[in-house]
């Protein structure tokens, strides 16, 4: 069975199917973009999967549990964690004090057998683990609402991977983005690829060719179609419909 499952998927708004019947696979290890046209649908499916909205139709399952009828961060605690477009730091504390409250959120009663100073050493090492891992070791002192863009993105991803997901869902995590700092985020990502499986929304073709194991097509609210990136790049289809407008655009 694949790690996560989207199952028949339905979304609308008023008359317009904005998701209609979406069934998606993701599967331990792997990267799995989802890319289409403007207004394809790929943040309504996203906002599906993570609970932001509900579905009409259909059923979400990590790992064998159905996550539907959950909340998002109920999704969360069952390993389902999200980066936003928008960055959702705490803007004015410092790096350091924003991975410690993600840290602390996740570790709930985990620490609770360990004396106050043995919870607070363990806590801060997990908060500077993540700081190494995203590359923001330098920068725990500064305000997070100061950071650099490209910063303040790899930041948001930490405040998903404290969470320690299953399944990552990163929402266009190069929007924005100069292509020193897109570089960053893609070796990044491809390092993430041995924690946690991820669902990438991403309009930077480069690096959904560059990351993606598997890609699903969006038109129109329907996967068109799935495959490696060499399947995708040689399909009409794609080409015409999504590839060919890039292209244009
Ligand atoms: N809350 C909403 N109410 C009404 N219509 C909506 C709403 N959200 C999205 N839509 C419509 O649903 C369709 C899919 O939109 P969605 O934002 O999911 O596409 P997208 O593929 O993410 O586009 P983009 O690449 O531009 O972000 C569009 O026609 C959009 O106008």
């Amino acid at each position: 069975m694949s790690l996560f499952m989207a199952v028949g998927l339905v979304k609308r708004f008023g008359g317009l199917l904005a998701t209609d019947h979406v069934d998606l696979a993701v599967e331990q290890g792997e990267i799995h973009a989802l890319i289409g046209p403007n207004g394809a649908g790929k943040s309504t499916l996203v906002n599906l999967i993570s609970g932001l909205l509900p579905a009409d139709a259909g059923r979400i399952v990590l790992d064998g549990v159905d996550l539907t009828g959950l909340a998002p961060h109920q999704r969360v605690r069952h390993g389902l964690a999200r980066c936003f477009q928008i960055t959702s730091v705490f803007r004015n504390d410092p790096v350091r004090d924003n991975l410690l409250l993600a840290v602390q959120a996740q570790a709930g009663s985990s620490f609770h057998c360990l004396r106050r100073r043995e919870a607070e050493t363990a806590l801060m090492d997990a908060a500077l683990a993540l700081a190494d891992k995203t590359g923001l070791a330098e920068v725990l002192d500064r305000p997070a609402g100061v950071l650099p863009h490209g910063m303040q993105k790899r930041l948001d991803l930490a405040l998903a991977l404290a969470a320690r997901p299953r399944l990552l869902l990163l929402d266009e995590p190069m929007a924005g983005m100069g292509p020193e700092d897109s570089l960053q985020m893609i070796e990044l990502i491809g390092r993430l690829r041995s924690e946690t499986a991820i669902l990438l929304i991403e309009h930077d073709m480069d690096a959904v060719f560059r990351l993606a194991d598997r890609i699903s097509v969006l038109v129109y609210g329907r996967v068109l179609t799935s495959g490696d990136a060499a399947h995708v790049k040689g399909h009409a289809e794609v080409q015409s419909v999504y590839l060919g407008t890039e292209a244009h655009a």
